[in-house]
């Protein structure tokens, strides 16, 4: 399934938040937003995923959804939204048991998706007694458990330490490379960006307006940390970004 959004506007208030967005999330596919803070970024997927709706314009969701889809549009967000009380595959049921899914078809897909982020040893512990990126892992198990048509991730890795960042986008790139997923992915961090997207979305400062749109071909599982092309792209992004970022700094100043 795909998203397209055309013509995307909207305001709170006074506040012009977004501003003419046309844009096409295609099935298969990792399309990452960046863009100076306060720029809209997780409104855009507030509005991909239904949470709200935007003043003017349009999301359309084009083709069906992958057989055995749960739910099409799930999250995955920073603080990983897990419930503490529940083990690891406690809180990977609670999405099955939410759709009537119980017994031998719940533990089937409870197995294979712990297995697909490598938490199989890890079933029965509770979240206090995982890393930060466990629990992340556990998030995504959670979103693969529904077998999603899109994955809308915000910011997933902010909240962890540089090398377990560095650990989850690998995960991130051979779960992708096994099983294709299509995801939205918002983040403030090029380099994320540069290692994950087959397309990156560069937004303006408020009201955000799509500046560019790059796309990288070369293949998820063939980019390392510290490749000298995807190095080059970053700096480039960092170069559409910058003033952007300066100004929206500036305006904060004036408020
Ligand atoms: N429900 C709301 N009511 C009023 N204003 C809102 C609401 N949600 C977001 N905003 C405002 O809209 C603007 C865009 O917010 P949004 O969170 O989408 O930006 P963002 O690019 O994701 O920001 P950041 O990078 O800092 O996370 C901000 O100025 C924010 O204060």
């Amino acid at each position: 399934m795909d998203i397209q959004l055309v013509g995307v506007s909207h305001s709170y208030g006074k506040t012009e938040v977004l501003q003419g967005i046309d844009l096409h999330i295609p099935s298969g596919k990792i399309v990452c937003i960046v863009g100076p803070s306060g720029c809209g970024k997780s409104t855009l997927l507030r509005f991909m995923g239904g949470l709200e709706r935007p003043a003017l314009g349009e999301v359309l969701q084009m083709g069906e959804p992958p057989a055995g889809c749960l739910n099409p549009l799930t999250y995955i967000f920073q603080d990983f939204a897990l419930l503490p009380w529940r083990t690891v595959e406690g809180n990977v049921s609670l999405v099955l048991e939410d759709h009537g899914i119980k017994g031998r078809d719940a533990r089937a897909i409870i197995d294979d998706v712990l297995a697909r982020t490598k938490l199989r040893d890890f079933a029965r512990a509770l979240p206090k007694q995982l890393s930060g990126g466990m629990k992340q892992r556990v998030a995504i198990a959670r979103a693969l458990a529904v077998n999603p048509a899109v994955m809308l991730m915000d910011e997933p890795l902010s909240a962890l330490d540089s090398q377990t960042r560095e650990l989850l986008m690998d995960d991130l790139i051979s779960l992708w490379t096994r099983t294709p997923f299509t995801a939205v992915y918002v983040t403030h961090n090029l380099a994320e960006a540069v290692r994950l997207g087959h397309r990156i979305v560069v937004l303006s400062r408020r009201p955000g307006r799509i500046s560019e749109v790059v796309h990288l071909d070369k293949p998820l599982a063939d980019r390392r940390h510290g490749d000298a092309d995807l190095d080059a792209h970053q700096q480039h992004l960092w170069g559409l970004m910058r003033a952007e970022a300066e100004a929206a700094d500036a305006e904060l100043l004036n408020v």
